[in-house]
């Protein structure tokens, strides 16, 4: 079964048409990214897949039921951008009331709150108010609540937005987790992470899905990003574009450069190019099998 289907998918807010015609067809698996400029329509998308609005035409369905259907009650879950919590109760005793919603007994939902709640470090925080929380703990606290019963598809709205470091990884890390069983949509603007994370990434704009690149042609493709620590550009392009099988090296950012080869063997240009740092004791600070993200998308 299909975990989304979209059918010339429109929505429009008055005379602004947010999105349109948006066909798109989605399997359980790795995390899949959302990714547009702002305005595009990715809250627009993530708000008609969990039904709180109703589209303009076309159709949408998840797990083969209509958004908002009771049939997908524990089955899918979301954390809008703008998750709040109640200020009146602690944590625990929502969390334990969400669990109720998706037909937990009391007991059951009071371990499920206390499960999820470890799984983003916040368990001593559990009798705690919501003022009591850090902007960061307050967004784990979301995730947690969206985490609620394992269900089986979870949109997240900028999920690591305004969190610390290790507590971004973290929460990443628990995706990376997760994913087996659960399959994450992710609606983000920091590319990185969503390189680290997604299998397939989805890009919107202007309302219209444009592109869908999926992240593991970079095994397959010929293409592969230099970032050097230090090194003298002019002389970093001529030497490679010197050694077997390149096509192009093009100089992308600020010690940057893409080549692409057509060499059936990665590991003979990676050799070759070692050669060439030590030739000229250059330093490389990495070097990526296939092209950036970023790249994919913008060029
Ligand atoms: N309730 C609304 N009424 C009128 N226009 C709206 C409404 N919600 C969204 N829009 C418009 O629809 C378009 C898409 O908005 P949406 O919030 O879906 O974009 P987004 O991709 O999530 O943006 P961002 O990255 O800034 O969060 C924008 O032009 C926005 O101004």
């Amino acid at each position: 079964m299909r975990l989304i289907e979209c059918k010339g998918l429109s929505k429009s807010y008055g005379s602004k048409q947010a999105l349109k015609q948006v066909d798109l067809t989605l399997d359980a698996g790795t995390p899949i990214a959302l990714v547009g400029p702002n305005g595009a329509g990715k809250t627009t998308l993530f708000s008609l897949l969990c039904g709180y609005i109703t589209p303009t035409s076309g159709e949408v369905s998840l797990l083969g039921h209509k958004p908002g259907d009771a049939a997908l009650l524990g089955r899918m879950a979301s954390l809008p951008q703008d998750a709040t919590l109640d200020p009146n109760f602690d944590i625990l005793t929502q969390l334990v009331l969400f669990g109720t919603l998706q037909g937990l007994s009391k007991k059951e939902a009071k371990l499920e709150a206390l499960r999820v709640l470890s799984l983003v470090d916040l368990a001593d925080c559990a009798s705690q108010k919501p003022k009591s929380l850090s902007h960061g703990m307050a967004k784990r606290v979301a995730i947690a609540q969206s985490l609620i019963g394992s269900p089986e598809i979870v949109l997240l709205d900028e999920p690591t937005a305004g969190l610390d470091p290790a507590n971004a990884k973290k929460i990443r890390e628990l995706v990376r987790e997760l994913s087996g069983k659960t399959t994450f949509i992710i609606s983000s603007h920091n590319l990185d992470e969503l390189e680290k994370l997604c299998g397939q990434v989805l890009y919107l704009e202007l309302g219209q899905l444009t592109q869908s690149v999926s992240m593991d042609d970079n095994q397959q493709s010929q293409f592969l990003t230099l970032t050097m620590q230090q090194c003298d550009s002019e002389k970093l392009l001529d030497g490679v574009m010197g050694l077997a099988d390149i096509n192009s090296i093009e100089k992308k950012q600020h010690n940057e450069f893409l080549i692409k080869h057509n060499s059936e063997e990665d590991y003979a240009i990676e050799s070759a190019l070692f050669t060439l740092f030590k030739q000229n004791s250059w330093q490389y600070k990495a070097i990526l099998k296939g092209r950036t993200l970023e790249d994919k998308l913008f060029s």
